[in-house]
């Protein structure tokens, strides 16, 4: 009997190593004989801890050194949170799997159970990392004061719960799979927040030629969810947008067409534009990009050209 191996390379992360155990055992239950190894890379991200993300401004931060691995044949497979992918896959790479998605949305974690957006104290602390929550944020309460926040999921908690900080803003992805759920205080709807492109979803990466690796990779991809980040990667194309930008989308396919809300934001959250749109799932770019032009007609062009040229 032949016993076939594949490595998947991942980032040391607690929130990565869930993701990548969670590949494999889904790998190892849909293939028999086949054995996977988890080989732990460090990335840049990983390693810079102390600048704003928003400051190192480098697409790629928590992917290249895995992308470097994948190319010469180190690992087979590489494990992202799908959000942390660029939407430009380097020559030789493919995106070849996603899994279905948690749910997408992102929470609020505070010092008191069931505290809402709108239920913060007048000129409460939030501390937040991402550009997109912020604009969100202040957009519709202005009153708000942010302040930075880096580190992996159980630090930026630790920092909130030793701080005087009113709140923190995480995906309810990353808090749920750590197990962390008894920190949230409320869901926060995505009509309020929309969440970060692919966010939710794990994104595998391998070499274009390994076709082995492909057939694998094939038993845990969730076609509905490809589909929908489709949509949403090509939207993030179209604006020229990393991860670091105000920039929110969902995608959502349902019976009657694949529908795609997204938002661009003043970083300060005065300015918004806002669309959705219904096209075919049979052209997810197209449904991106259509939306991604529509929002730079209505005025988002004036925001990313003064985020871009800074
Ligand atoms: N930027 C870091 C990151 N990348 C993926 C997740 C969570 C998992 C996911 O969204 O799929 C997080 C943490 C967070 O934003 O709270």
């Amino acid at each position: 009997m032949k016993i076939n191996k594949l490595i998947i390379g991942s980032r040391g992360s607690e929130l990565a190593l869930w993701q990548a155990n969670f590949v494999k055992n889904e790998l190892e239950r849909k293939n028999k004989n086949l054995f996977v190894e988890i080989k732990i890379i460090n990335t840049k991200g990983d390693k810079i801890l102390d600048v704003a993300l928003s400051k190192i401004g480098d697409k790629g931060l928590f992917t290249k050194e895995l992308e470097k691995e994948l190319l010469v044949g180190n690992i087979d497979i590489a494990v992202h949170s799908l959000k942390d992918l660029q939407t430009e896959i380097p020559k030789g790479l493919i995106l070849t799997a996603v899994t279905k998605r948690h749910p997408v949305e992102d929470v609020l974690i505070s010092k008191k159970n069931k505290t809402t957006i709108s239920s913060l104290k007048e000129n409460a602390i939030v501390a937040t990392g991402s550009l997109r929550r912020k604009a969100q944020l202040l957009h519709i309460r202005p009153d708000v004061k942010t302040v930075e926040l880096r580190g992996n999921v159980p630090t930026r908690i630790k920092k909130f719960l030793e701080s005087d900080w009113d709140a923190i803003i995480l995906a309810r992805a990353g808090v749920e799979r750590l197990k962390l759920s008894k920190y949230i205080s409320s869901y926060i709807p995505i009509k309020e927040i929309l969440p970060a492109v692919g966010q939710g979803a794990l994104g595998i990466e391998i070499k274009e030629d390994n076709f082995f690796a492909q057939k694998i990779l094939e038993s845990i991809n969730d076609e509905k969810t490809f589909v929908e980040v489709r949509a949403e990667r090509a939207l993030l194309k179209k604006l020229e947008g990393g991860c670091q930008v105000p920039i929110g989308a969902y995608a959502e396919l349902k019976r009657n067409g694949l529908y795609l809300d997204a938002v661009v934001v003043s970083l300060d959250g005065s300015m918004t534009f806002r669309k959705k749109i219904r096209g075919s799932k049979k052209d997810p770019e197209k449904v991106g990009e259509k939306l991604a032009n529509q929002l730079l007609k209505a005025g988002a062009s004036i925001i990313l050209k003064e985020i871009y040229n800074k």
